[in-house]
């Protein structure tokens, strides 16, 4: 079967009559990671918030493989980390991901030291990083065919950093996903692609040079 193809263009974000995002294409195919950096306030989560349907711009066009698409959450068809925590306090962690995972990945989730030690405890008995982690397993894992992640390697450890890098690896291999964070080495090292927002533009990156170049890099380490 041919892979699905998430295509997001024309959008046009203002805050205000700033314009925010105004000339952007992205595409993710399923099989592939794109990595998006750009500096604060360049507009990343925004525009990870429009392709999920949370955030309504000016104009967009969202399609998968060419159906229109109004909500991304809608049918479970993407899935979206956002930069803050998001699952509520009371409930029991097996509960949740009973209904949200897909069956493909259901042995990987109940094998992850997060969910086999906490599955039977609340979220609010999780640490910060312990919570990260399992908030970020609960959306790479779930039922959609493309998954958003928002910052996926803030507050959590460098070892678990690299652990979620093999998890998005595997999980790439049958979803697109489309991540962003300021820890731009991790994302450089996971990602197919990479697109850079600058001035409200997205700009594909076909060298690490072309970083220094766009002004967001000082230097190449
Ligand atoms: N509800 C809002 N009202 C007004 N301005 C907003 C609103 N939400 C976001 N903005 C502005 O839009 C711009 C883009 O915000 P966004 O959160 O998308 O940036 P970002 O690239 O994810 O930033 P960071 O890397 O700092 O998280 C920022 O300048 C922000 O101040």
């Amino acid at each position: 079967m041919e892979p699905l193809i998430l295509k997001t263009d024309s959008v046009l974000l203002e805050f205000d009559g700033r314009k925010i995002l105004q000339d952007v294409y992205l595409e993710c195919k399923q099989g592939e990671v794109v990595g998006i950096l750009g500096r604060n306030g360049c507009g990343k989560s925004s525009l990870l918030r429009i392709i999920f349907g949370t955030l309504t711009p000016s104009y967009k066009h969202v399609s998968i493989s060419g159906e229109y698409i109004k909500k991304g959450y809608k049918n479970m068809r993407v899935a979206y980390l956002p930069q803050h925590n998001y699952l509520p306090k009371g409930i029991k962690i097996k509960n949740l991901a009973m209904n949200i995972i897909d069956d493909r990945f259901s042995n990987d989730l109940a094998a992850h030291p997060i969910y086999r030690d906490y599955h039977e405890k609340t979220i609010a008995e999780l640490s910060g990083g312990e919570l990260r982690q399992l908030e970020i397993l609960l959306v790479i894992y779930s039922k959609a065919d493309f998954i958003l992640l928002d910052e996926p390697f803030t507050h959590i450890s460098p070892i678990q950093a690299e652990a979620l890098k093999i998890i998005i690896k595997k999980c790439a291999q049958i979803k697109g996903i489309i991540l962003t964070d300021h820890q731009y080495y991790n994302i450089l090292d996971v990602s197919d692609r990479i697109i850079l927002i600058t001035n409200g533009y997205t700009r594909p990156i076909k060298h690490k040079d072309d970083l220094v170049t766009y002004g967001y890099l000082s230097h190449i380490n």
